[in-house]
């Protein structure tokens, strides 16, 4: 299969890493340092699951060099969709399935406004991962699934196809009949523990064993499931409880991705989580008391962030 891995960075670089070590032509689209690192050493993944070393990756920053691709990973952030969009389309043919990863639940939506929706296959990423160093994959635990499927629930060849070909890369796909769901219970879980883990700068671990801030964590948890279910109103219940379980069973330090990006100085994907739980709780009339604060308090540092100027 020839993939196309737009954002090589924390997932791109995992998943697309394993699919190249089974053997599938692989390109990582990537730029800067992590760009000049592939090129001249190739990657290597850091796993609990196991190590992966690839001394050759065909990596690049232009999009024509890599011309038509069967399946297109999408794995930049939420602030780079657009661009990347524009970008990949020498990269998309006929029939080139395109699957995203990004937290919150609009990027599938803004990609297939861009490429054409019929190409676009919205995805949920329940992998924790970072750039530990330039041509470097840090995979944190041992989750690492990707959870696919068509917007209209029904089974299809290429989802099949590429769900066959990541299983034997040994990574843990999952192919949903109700990706809407998946995408909104991720929501969900991850505006409060990216929130809560990124205000507060503190891993999972302290926040969820200390009382008074687990109430909060989980308060925030229920809040957004409340918005989710105004906008998605068969959203189950369990939603809650379910995330609840997730951050409970994830390891004592582990925090969200979007600390890494704070202590990165990168932009934070913030308005795509605690902003769209506060704009979308106004536009269905729920109230988000909560979300409204841990959105208002890391509003300054986000806007520096995006602005480029922390
Ligand atoms: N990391 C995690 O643990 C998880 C992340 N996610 C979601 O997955 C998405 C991807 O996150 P993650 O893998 O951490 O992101 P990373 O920043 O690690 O990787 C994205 C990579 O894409 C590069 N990039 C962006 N735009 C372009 C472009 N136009 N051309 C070439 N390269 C480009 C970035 O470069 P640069 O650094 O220069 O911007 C970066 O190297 C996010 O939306 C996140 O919410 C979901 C679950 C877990
Ligand atoms: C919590 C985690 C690491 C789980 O996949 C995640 O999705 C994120 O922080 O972006």
């Amino acid at each position: 299969m020839k993939i196309g891995v737009m954002g090589a960075g924390a997932l791109g670089g995992f998943f697309g890493g394993r699919l190249a070590a089974d053997g599938h032509e692989v390109w990582m689209i990537a730029r800067g340092a992590h760009l000049a690192a592939m090129k001249a050493q190739g990657l290597r993944i850091l796993s609990p699951k196991g190590d992966a070393v690839l001394p050759n990756v065909l990596a690049t920053d232009d999009p024509a060099e890599v011309g038509p691709c069967d399946v297109i990973l999408f794995m930049v952030k939420n602030g780079d969709v657009e661009t990347a969009a524009a970008a990949i389309r020498p990269m998309i043919g006929p029939d080139t399935l395109i699957v995203t990863c990004q937290n919150g639940i609009s990027a599938w939506e803004r990609l297939g406004a861009i490429v054409g929706p019929g190409h676009v296959v919205p995805g949920v990423a329940r992998t924790p991962g970072e750039i530990a160093e330039p041509g470097v994959i840090r995979h944190t635990a041992m989750l690492d699934r990707l959870i696919f499927g068509e917007v209209d629930g029904n089974p299809s060849d290429r989802c099949r196809r590429l769900a066959e070909a990541m299983a034997a890369s040994g990574t843990t796909p999952i192919v949903s009949d109700n990706i809407m769901h998946e995408l909104w219970s991720k929501f969900v879980g991850q505006s409060a523990l990216a929130s809560m883990t990124t205000l507060t700068r503190m891993d999972i671990g302290p926040l969820r064993e200390n009382p008074v801030s687990a109430r909060l964590f989980y308060d925030a948890t229920a809040e957004a499931y409340h918005v989710g279910r105004a906008a998605v109103p068969d959203l189950p219940e369990s939603v809650i409880a379910e995330n609840w379980d997730f951050v409970e069973k994830l390891p004592y330090d582990m925090h969200a991705s979007m600390l890494d990006d704070l202590n990165r100085g990168k932009p934070l994907e913030h308005e795509y989580l605690s902003g769209d739980v506060v704009r979308l709780g106004e536009k269905f009339g729920v109230p988000t008391p909560i979300h409204s604060v841990l959105y208002a308090a890391l509003k300054p540092m986000a806007d520096r962030l995006a602005a480029g100027s922390a």
